[in-house]
C-alpha cells in the first residue's frame, strides 16, 4: 500500500493537479490538493508558460529538470510538444553548463545511481536502491572521465547519463521508470573539483588499473544479475578505458559504447546523406580523422565496415583513411600509438614530406582528402586556409566539425558554407541554424549519435538481444536513408530532429530485425514492428493500482 504522500513525491506516478477526485478519494490525496481538476493538456499549457518565462538557458533546464523530478509523465508531455527546442536544453550542450555546476545547482539525485570506486561491497545495493523496484531494461553508465570535449568531471557528469536517457524516452519512447542512470565515480583528477568545498564526488584522484576494472566488472555483474534483460550503454570514458571495456563485454552482453559505436553510426549514415547528395561512391573516398580518440577510431572503423561490406578487402579499405592527432598523421612508428589507432596508421613512404606532417594545414595540403571530421575538442582547428585546400581538391568537400560543447566545434557551419561557395556537406555535432547563402538555404544536419542511440537501444531492448554485431551496426547506418529529400538545393546531410521519433521507429525496426535474423533474440519474436510498437511508451497518465 503506498503512503498518500508518496505518491505525490513519484514522479513516475504522480500526477499533481490532474489525480480526479476519485482517485484523491481513493490514494488519501483528499485535500491535499488545490480543488480544481486539471487535463494533462491543461497542465502542459500552463508548465510552458512557465519555460517560456525563463530568460536564459540554463534557468529554462533547471525549470525542466524540477518538472522532470515531479512528474515524469508532464515532463515528456511538454517535451513531446517541444522537442526541437527542448533538445538542446535538457541534452547538449546546455547539459554542459548544468554538468560544470553540479554542485552548486544540486537539488535532488534524479533516479540515478552512485556507484563508488570506494566502496565495492555496497555495488550491488546501489542499484537495487536505485532502482527501487522497477523493471530496468536501459542502464546508461558515466565514469565521467571524458564528458564530451571537457575532460573529466568526476560525480558532476551523471547529468550527461540523465540527458541521454531524456533523450531515448522523447526519441524513441522507452518507458522512463525502465530506465537507470549510473555514475562509476572513480574519483578525479580535476584539480577544481577536488579545490571545491561543495564538491560532491569522492574526493581523491581517479582509481585506475586493477582496483578500476575490479569496480567495473563488479558493476557490470551486478547489473546483469539484477537486471537480466537490460541494455547497458556506456558513455564518456576516458580514451583509455572505452574501447578496452567496450571489447571486455560486447560478445558477452547486450551493450554498447555510444561515443564509438554511437558515432560511427551517425556519422556513417551523414557521409551516405552526403554522398546521396553529390552522387558520388563512398570507395573513392579519402576520410581524414582529426583528433583519433574514443569518437574519431568509431567511426573510421564503422567506414572501414562499410567499405569492406563494398567488397574491398581489409587492406585496401585502410589505404582510405588518414588519421591524425596531436602527434599529426599516424605513422606506423608514430611514439604512444593507442591499440585503436594501429591498424589505421601510414608508411613514412607514402609522402616526400613525411616529417612535416604534424599539423592539420600541412597534412590536408599532401593529402587532399575529401572528407574531414572533427573530433578532437580543438576549436577552430578547421581553418578557412584549410577548407579552402580541401574545397580546392575536390568537388563536393564532406566536413563535419563533431567537437561538443558549441565552445569547442573545429568550426562552425555557416564558415563552412561561406568558405567552400556553398560546396562543403557539413554536419555539426550541436543544432545548428539554416545557412543562407548566396539565395539558397543550407539546412544543417545534426552529426550527433543523439540521432542514433535512440532508435538503436530501442530496437535492442524490444528484441531482447543478446548482443550487438557488425551486421546490426550496418543495418542500422543505412536505415535513414531516403528520408532527406535529396533533390532540394541545400539539403542536409542527416534528417532534421524534427523527425526523430519517426526515424528512431524506423531505426528500431531496422535494428529488432537484424537481431531476429541473426537468431540473437532471447525471447521468440513472431512480429518485429509489434514488438517495437508494443514496447513504445507514450506520456499519458495511467491508472494507479494501490493494493
Ligand atoms: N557529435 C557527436 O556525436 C560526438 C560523439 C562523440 C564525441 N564527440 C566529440 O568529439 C570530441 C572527442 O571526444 P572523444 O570521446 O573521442 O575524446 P577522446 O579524448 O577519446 O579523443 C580526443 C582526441 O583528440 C586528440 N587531440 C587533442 N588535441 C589535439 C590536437 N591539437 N590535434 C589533434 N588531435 C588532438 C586527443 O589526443 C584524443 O585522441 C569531444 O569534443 C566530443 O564531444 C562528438
Ligand atoms: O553528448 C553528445 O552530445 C555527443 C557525444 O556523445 C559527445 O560525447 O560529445
Ligand atoms: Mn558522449
Amino acid at each position: 500500500m503506498l503512503h498518500n504522500q508518496s505518491i505525490l513525491n513519484n514522479p513516475f506516478l504522480n500526477k499533481g493537479t490532474a489525480f480526479t477526485k476519485e482517485e484523491r478519494q481513493k490514494l488519501g490525496l483528499t485535500g491535499t490538493l488545490p480543488s480544481q481538476v486539471q487535463t494533462l493538456e491543461q497542465q502542459t499549457t500552463q508548465a510552458y508558460a512557465q519555460f517560456q518565462s525563463k530568460t536564459t538557458p540554463l534557468e529554462k533546464r533547471i525549470f525542466l529538470m524540477t518538472l522532470f523530478n515531479e512528474n515524469r509523465t508532464l515532463f515528456y508531455r511538454l517535451m513531446d510538444d517541444h522537442l526541437v527546442e527542448f533538445m538542446p536544453i535538457v541534452y547538449d550542450p546546455v547539459v554542459a553548463d548544468s554538468i560544470e555546476q553540479y554542485n552548486e545547482l544540486f537539488l535532488n539525485p534524479q533516479n540515478a545511481a552512485f556507484v563508488s570506486v570506494d566502496a565495492p561491497d555496497d555495488i550491488e545495493d546501489t542499484l537495487r536502491n536505485a532502482a527501487g523496484g522497477r523493471d530496468i531494461r536501459l542502464v546508461v553508465v558515466t565514469d565521467s572521465e571524458g564528458i564530451l570535449g571537457m575532460g573529466d568531471w568526476g560525480v558532476n557528469g551523471v547529468d550527461i547519463a540523465i540527458g541521454k536517457l531524456m533523450v531515448y524516452t522523447a526519441a524513441a519512447g522507452i518507458d522512463p521508470s525502465q530506465v537507470l542512470p549510473v555514475s562509476i565515480d572513480a574519483g578525479t583528477n580535476n584539480q577544481k573539483l577536488l579545490n571545491d568545498p561543495l564538491y560532491l564526488g569522492n574526493r581523491h584522484e581517479r582509481v585506475t588499473g586493477d582496483r578500476y576494472y575490479e569496480t567495473i566488472d563488479k558493476f557490470v555483474q551486478a547489473e546483469q544479475k539484477l537486471f537480466p534483460e537490460s541494455l547497458l550503454h556506456w558513455e564518456d570514458f576516458g580514451r583509455s578505458n572505452a574501447q578496452v571495456i567496450l571489447d571486455k563485454y560486447k560478445d558477452k552482453i547486450a551493450t554498447f559504447n555510444d561515443d564509438i559505436q554511437g558515432t560511427g553510426m551517425v556519422v556513417l549514415a551523414g557521409i551516405l546523406g552526403a554522398l546521396n547528395i553529390s552522387k558520388e561512391n563512398i570507395k573513392d573516398q579519402k576520410i581524414l580523422t582529426f583528433g583519433a580518440g574514443t569518437a574519431g577510431m568509431g567511426i573510421a572503423n564503422q567506414i572501414m565496415d562499410e567499405l569492406m561490406q563494398e567488397g574491398l578487402t581489409e587492406e585496401e579499405a585502410k589505404q582510405h583513411f588518414y588519421a591524425v592527432d596531436k602527434q599529426g598523421l599516424l605513422f606506423e612508428d608514430t611514439a604512444d600509438l593507442t591499440p585503436a589507432q594501429k591498424p589505421f596508421t601510414r608508411k613514412r613512404s607514402e609522402f616526400t614530406n613525411a616529417d612535416e606532417l604534424t599539423n592539420l594545414e600541412a597534412i590536408v595540403k599532401a593529402v587532399h582528402p575529401t572528407i574531414m571530421i572533427g573530433t578532437s575538442t580543438q576549436p577552430g582547428a578547421f581553418t578557412e586556409t584549410i577548407v579552402k585546400e580541401m574545397a580546392d581538391h575536390t568537388e563536393r568537400p564532406i566536413i563535419f566539425p563533431l567537437s561538443n560543447p558549441t565552445k569547442l566545434a573545429e568550426a562552425t557551419a555557416e564558415n563552412l558554407i561561406k568558405w567552400t561557395d556553398g560546396r562543403a556537406l557539413v554536419a555539426t555535432g550541436i543544432p545548428a541554424e539554416d545557412v543562407d547563402y548566396n539565395g539558397v538555404s543550407y539546412q544543417i544536419g545534426q552529426g550527433n549519435n543523439a540521432l542514433m542511440y535512440p532508435g538503436l537501444g530501442f530496437g535492442l531492448i524490444a528484441s531482447t538481444a543478446k548482443l550487438l554485431n557488425k551486421e546490426t551496426l550496418s543495418a542500422a547506418c543505412h536505415a535513414l536513408g531516403g528520408i532527406v529529400d535529396t533533390s532540394k538545393p541545400g539539403a542536409a546531410v542527416l534528417p532534421p530532429v524534427s523527425k526523430i521519433t519517426e526515424f528512431s521507429q524506423k531505426l528500431a525496426e531496422v535494428v529488432a530485425q537484424s537481431i531476429v535474423d541473426q537468431g540473437l533474440n532471447k525471447e521468440p519474436i513472431q512480429d518485429v514492428k509489434k514488438a517495437v510498437a508494443d514496447m513504445k511508451w507514450t506520456p499519458e497518465y495511467q491508472d494507479i493500482n494501490n493494493d
